[in-house]
């Protein structure tokens, strides 16, 4: 079973230093080069998606069509699911990531960001941040909407996603690209990895970089390796845009 992960191309806030979380911001021009390379990557290790999981996002499911477009693979079907979403960031969101660490210790601004268990201060049920403010949530009962997340609580949202849905596309055989966010990846990764809570804080997952998968029965990766042997594309450039993701705001 072949599963493809892939955080979207450059957002214009990733590009401003922006937390970004639920805010809907769309590709820059950086990004959409990202998107259509990593099709491109994909055709080259020949692991050509059958069906795609995307966030209600439009950086993410962007990055999805420019990437199949690449593949010249247009027609795959597309599903589209909240729980994919990125991290919502709280009170954080719209603020300059260099600003709010100015604000506060290193202590503090990297527990927002990498531990596993604390959310960012949470938005008012008035703000325009919350997602019972936004129209394509109007499906989901108002108590599964968060206010600010931690990494626990959307693996606890993902996790459903991916038993129900992806695993079932992965079931029937089907390689599947699962297009989303940081955030919701790394949540994804700690979970088919077996990653601790405390070892997931130093995971940063570049834009536009494709992981590979090989799946076994148990839906878990057939083989041990480091995470970076699993990224398409040349690996110190990787490495550098990972050091660069985990160093915003610092
Ligand atoms: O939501 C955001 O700001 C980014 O997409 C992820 O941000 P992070 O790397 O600071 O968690």
């Amino acid at each position: 079973m072949e599963l493809v992960l892939l955080r979207h191309g450059q957002s214009e806030w990733n590009a401003e230093n922006i937390f970004t979380g639920w805010a809907d911001v769309d590709l820059s021009d950086v990004g959409m080069v990202e998107a259509v390379e990593a099709g491109g990557l994909m055709a080259e290790a020949e692991v050509i998606p059958d069906v795609v999981h995307t966030s209600l996002q439009k950086r993410a499911i962007r990055t999805a069509e420019e990437s199949l477009r690449a593949m010249d693979r247009q027609w795959v079907p597309v599903r589209r699911h909240w729980r994919l979403n990125e991290r919502h960031y709280g009170a954080l969101q719209g603020r300059n990531k260099a600003e709010v660490s100015s604000e506060v210790s290193a202590e503090q601004y990297h527990e927002w960001r990498r531990s596993f268990l604390v959310p960012p201060p949470p938005v008012d049920y008035d703000s325009e941040y919350h997602p019972v403010n936004d129209p394509r949530y109007s499906d989901v009962p108002s108590e599964l909407l968060p206010a600010s997340e931690s990494l626990s609580m959307v693996l606890d949202r993902v996790l459903p996603y991916w038993f129900d849905q992806i695993c079932r596309d992965l079931h029937a055989g089907r390689t599947v690209l699962v297009s989303a966010h940081g955030n919701s990846l790394r949540a994804l990764v700690k979970h088919l990895e077996g990653i601790s809570d405390a070892d997931i804080a130093e995971l940063n997952i570049p834009t536009g970089v494709p992981m590979r998968y090989e799946l076994g029965g148990d839906y878990r990766p057939r083989t041990t390796m480091p995470i970076e042997d699993r990224y398409l594309g040349d690996p110190d450039a990787i490495a550098a845009a990972a050091e660069a993701v985990a160093s915003q705001g610092r």
